[in-house]
């Protein structure tokens, strides 16, 4: 069961003991203006401040709290349905009550409370008028609306602070999100979608202002046969190594993503081809510099292709097939090399 669930009896009990306390209050007002029995003072009482402590009994004793919970938020609504024929119909706090009652069971959520709470208000209501009688005397004194003011401010300021603490958690949960879908979690690059994203508007630019870019696809070499021999583990340990190396060399606008497996894509903004290339080549040589501290003779190269953006890419998947190109050349002349696209593969740099 999700901890806000679990932790949901426990959440209500003081706002409950508040919420029907202070109502109490107000309901005695009512009686005491109309010189009730002591019937009808037993019968605000017991729902008033006796079953706030009930409610709370029954869900710790409860083998599903939540839905024991659930049943709770039910009977307030019936119970506080069940005070307004025992004020007879005093219009102020009776509309005051029933609303801030409904409000509660649409705040907590719940799919289809309020709707289950409206029938228990209708019954409840009907029992209560049978029970107590008709009697009708809407009017409000003022000595009854100013003890409906502690109900209306505390309830509504509770329910508004409630509702900022929720925007604040959806708020955060959503940049938690957003972050996810950014970043690789792995490696702390960006992610395939985010990098796909700044990847088209680079290429978007480069259209539409001429502002050069360049591509670099790298690849680790051999990658499976490490995940072979030293198992997955150690395979992770050197991709992670890589984005190292990679986070290492780019700047704070380029774009640096985890493209598959073992496959790193880096978007240069603004760089010619000749800079591009000489960043490949530097991330290549620090590749083979990669040591892991449990193994240390495991040696890690890595092949790279260079493309620079084209007018001719109509689409992102133009250009990406640019740079895989440039880096099948550079696997096909025997790996651990940059190759750029339309430029000669540059061997490496020993
Ligand atoms: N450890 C680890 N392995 C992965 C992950 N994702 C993909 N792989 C493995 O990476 C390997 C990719 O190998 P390839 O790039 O196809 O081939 P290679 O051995 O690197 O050969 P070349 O690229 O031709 O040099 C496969 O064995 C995948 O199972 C990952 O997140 N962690």
């Amino acid at each position: 069961m999700p901890t806000s669930r679990r932790q949901m009896p426990r959440r209500i009990y003081p706002l409950r003991i508040l919420g029907m306390g202070l109502g109490g209050m107000v309901v005695g007002v009512v009686l005491w203006e109309r010189q009730a029995s002591a019937l009808a003072w037993l019968c605000m009482a017991l729902p008033c401040f006796a079953w706030p402590h009930v409610a709370y009994l029954l869900t710790q004793r409860s083998a599903d709290p939540y839905r024991t919970e659930t049943r709770n938020l039910l009977i307030d609504s019936a119970l506080t349905a069940a005070l307004v024929p025992l004020m007879h119909f005093n219009l102020l706090p009776s509309v005051l009550l029933l609303t801030l009652t409904m409000v509660d069971k649409i705040t907590t959520g719940i799919r289809g409370l309020w709707a289950r709470a409206l029938v228990a208000m209708l019954v409840a209501g009907a029992a209560s008028t049978l029970l107590t009688g008709m009697h009708w005397a809407p009017e409000t004194s003022m000595r009854v609306m100013v003890a409906c003011l502690p109900v209306m401010v505390l309830h509504t300021l509770s329910v508004s602070i409630v509702s900022y603490q929720l925007i604040r958690k959806a708020t955060h949960s959503n940049l938690m999100l957003d972050e996810l879908r950014r970043v690789d979690a792995l490696t702390g690059l960006f992610g395939r979608g985010h990098w796909q994203e700044q990847a088209e508007a680079a290429l978007r630019r480069h259209h539409t202002t001429d502002e050069p870019a360049c591509m670099l696809m790298l690849d680790i070499d051999h990658f499976k046969s490490i995940n072979d021999l030293h198992g997955h583990t150690v395979g992770d340990e050197v991709i992670r190594a890589l984005a190292h190396v990679v986070r290492g060399h780019v700047r704070a606008g380029d774009c640096a993503g985890r493209f598959g497996g073992d496959e790193f894509a880096i978007v240069l903004p603004g760089m010619h081809a000749r800079d591009a290339l000489a960043i490949a080549q530097r991330i290549r040589e620090q590749t083979e510099c990669v040591r892991l501290r449990h193994l240390p003779d495991l040696r890690i190269t890595s092949s790279i292709g260079v493309a620079p953006a084209d007018h001719r890419h109509s689409n992102l998947r133009a250009w990406i097939d640019a740079a895989d190109a440039a880096l099948y050349v550079a696997k096909h002349e025997g790996r651990n090399r940059v190759s750029g696209y339309m430029e000669p593969a540059l061997a490496p740099a020993v």
